[in-house]
């Protein structure tokens, strides 16, 4: 039996995470038990202006509930430079979910403003900042927002926003925003965090969004934002190693393990160490999965 536990750092799944408007009681309750790993609840986009202030008490009665299990819980706040972004920064940092996602990140100075806002206010040390990046500027400055500040551990593409400044069109294969979820993706390595990929708009089309999925899953991406509760499954399977992949992963790790030299063939395959390394890999994100369905 391979073990990646001694040498792996404690992996979050995120394969999955909800949107949701904190504006819809229905939702809200419904979400308590839908299967995804993050939950947003939203005061942005999906809000409209008068729903606005219920919105945001019925987000922070949510967190305060207790009542979402393993969910990693987060309250997407209006932007920085909106009317309600100052009472939603302090409303989110009071009630401590475990993320606070801010929309329209374009820059490091903006990331540290943040930051201080969130210290100001109080927010608990579990309170983290998770940065949209979904403009053609943040794409340019992906790499010093990523990098500017350890309280920032994850970055969720807007890929609606993103699509709407470039003028681009929604197509399949997202040609237009490839040069920008590249950016974006190798900002989130370089720099050690988590990056999860954005919505696909049309509910109904699941070859659509299975598809992206995969194109997210193969590009690199930790998972998927999501609308809907039917794109849950999806992207929880796209997102996690498949039964093979961890067959594959113990296999090639014995293979090496009990060879002596520096690099062996598994099934015709040639390994090395960083092969082994990427497997280990695998197996700590297919531990961590178990575990949170445990
Ligand atoms: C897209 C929707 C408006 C569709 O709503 P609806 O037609 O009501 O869906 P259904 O009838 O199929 O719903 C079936 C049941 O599921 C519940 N439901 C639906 N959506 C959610 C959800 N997101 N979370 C929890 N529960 C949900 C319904 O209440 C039904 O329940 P029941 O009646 O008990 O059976 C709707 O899905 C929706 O509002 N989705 C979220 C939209 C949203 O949050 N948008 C903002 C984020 S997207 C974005 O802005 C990303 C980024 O900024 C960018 O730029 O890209
Ligand atoms: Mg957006």
């Amino acid at each position: 039996m391979v073990s990646t536990s001694s040498t792996s750092p404690v992996f979050r799944p995120r394969r999955s995470v909800l949107y949701m408007p904190s504006s819809n009681e229905r939702a809200l309750e419904k979400a308590k038990t839908i299967p995804c790993d993050g939950l947003i609840l939203d005061l942005e986009d999906a809000v409209a202006p008068d729903a606005k202030p219920a919105a945001r008490a019925a987000a922070c009665a949510a967190v305060a509930s207790g009542e979402y299990g393993n969910r990693e819980l987060t309250i997407r706040i209006n932007g920085a430079d909106t009317e309600w972004h100052d009472e939603d920064m302090a409303a989110a940092c009071a009630a401590g979910p475990d993320a606070i996602v801010v929309p329209k990140v374009n820059s490091a100075a903006a990331v540290r403003t943040l930051v201080a806002a969130m210290e100001d206010h109080g927010a608990p040390e579990h309170t983290k900042l998770w940065a949209m990046v979904e403009t053609p500027y943040a794409m340019l400055h992906a790499e010093e927002i990523a990098a500017a500040s350890d309280r920032l551990t994850v970055l969720v593409m807007g890929t609606n926003d993103l699509a709407k400044e470039l003028y681009a069109e929604h197509v399949p294969g997202r040609q237009p925003l490839l040069t920008g979820l590249s950016l974006a993706l190798l900002a989130a390595r370089a720099t050690g965090k988590v990056i999860i990929d954005g919505v696909y708009n049309d509910v109904k089309n699941e070859e659509g969004f299975l598809a992206e999925c995969q194109q997210g899953r193969e590009m690199g991406f930790d998972g998927k934002t999501l609308i809907h509760p039917g794109q849950v499954e999806g992207a929880n399977t796209a997102f996690a190693p498949s039964e093979k992949a961890v067959e594959d992963a113990r296999g090639l790790i014995e293979a090496f393990e009990s060879s002596t030299g520096g690099v062996v063939t598994y099934n015709g395959r040639m390994v090395e160490n960083l092969h082994v390394e990427s497997a280990k890999r695998t197996l700590s994100i297919a531990e961590a999965i178990e575990a949170l369905g445990a």
